[in-house]
């Protein structure tokens, strides 16, 4: 998929959230709604225990993916970083919390580094991408170095991998 350069992330409510005595049914995404197809290839989940924080991370090159992210099970604080070199936006960070109750879905395009924090107890956060997983084209960027309060981070509960990437400030985007 080619995304326009000036693509930037879009927050997109539920077209459908109707509950009965069964529970409920959400439709938190639709291509036939949506302002351009967006061929997803690969899906999958992470679980996640409260205070978790994943991120922040982008596949580059021939895997860049932009997501579709929606969290399906308990509450996240949803977090996205611009690495666009060109866009005057490089560098800023976009929060917002996504819930299970809430049932809303980030768009995330090429270019942007993503990661979350679980607030709940537990959280199952659900991913629809556009290219498929390839750890040579994986980075990252350190989550504690964006400017943003996490409302604490808790070192314990990082990946290795996560605790390794370098500082947005000396970090040279593939973007
Ligand atoms: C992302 C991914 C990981 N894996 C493997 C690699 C590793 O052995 C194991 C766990 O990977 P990670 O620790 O990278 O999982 P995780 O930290 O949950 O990675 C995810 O973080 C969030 C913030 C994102 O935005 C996602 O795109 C993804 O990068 O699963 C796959 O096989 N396929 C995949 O698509």
């Amino acid at each position: 998929m080619i995304l326009p350069e000036t693509e930037t992330y879009r927050l997109i409510s539920p077209r459908v959230n109707q509950g009965d005595h069964r529970g409920r049914f959400v439709k938190y995404f639709s291509a036939d709604s949506a302002e351009e197809v967006i061929p997803m290839v690969e899906s999958f989940y992470s679980t996640s225990a409260k205070g978790v924080i994943r991120g922040m991370h982008f596949q580059s090159g021939e895997y860049a993916q932009a997501k579709l992210v929606t969290c399906v099970y308990g509450e996240i604080l949803d977090v996205i970083v611009d690495l666009r070199k060109d866009q005057p936006t490089y560098g800023e960070v976009f929060s917002t919390v996504l819930s299970s109750e809430n049932a809303n879905c980030l768009y995330i395009p090429v270019g942007f580094a993503h990661g979350f924090k679980t607030l709940s107890e537990h959280a199952t956060v659900l991913y629809h991408c556009t290219a498929a997983y390839s750890a040579q084209h994986e980075g990252g960027v350190h989550l504690d170095s964006l400017g943003f309060d996490w409302g604490g981070i808790d070192a314990d509960l990082l990946s290795v991998r996560d605790k390794s990437f370098l500082p947005l400030e000396t970090f040279k985007s593939p973007f």
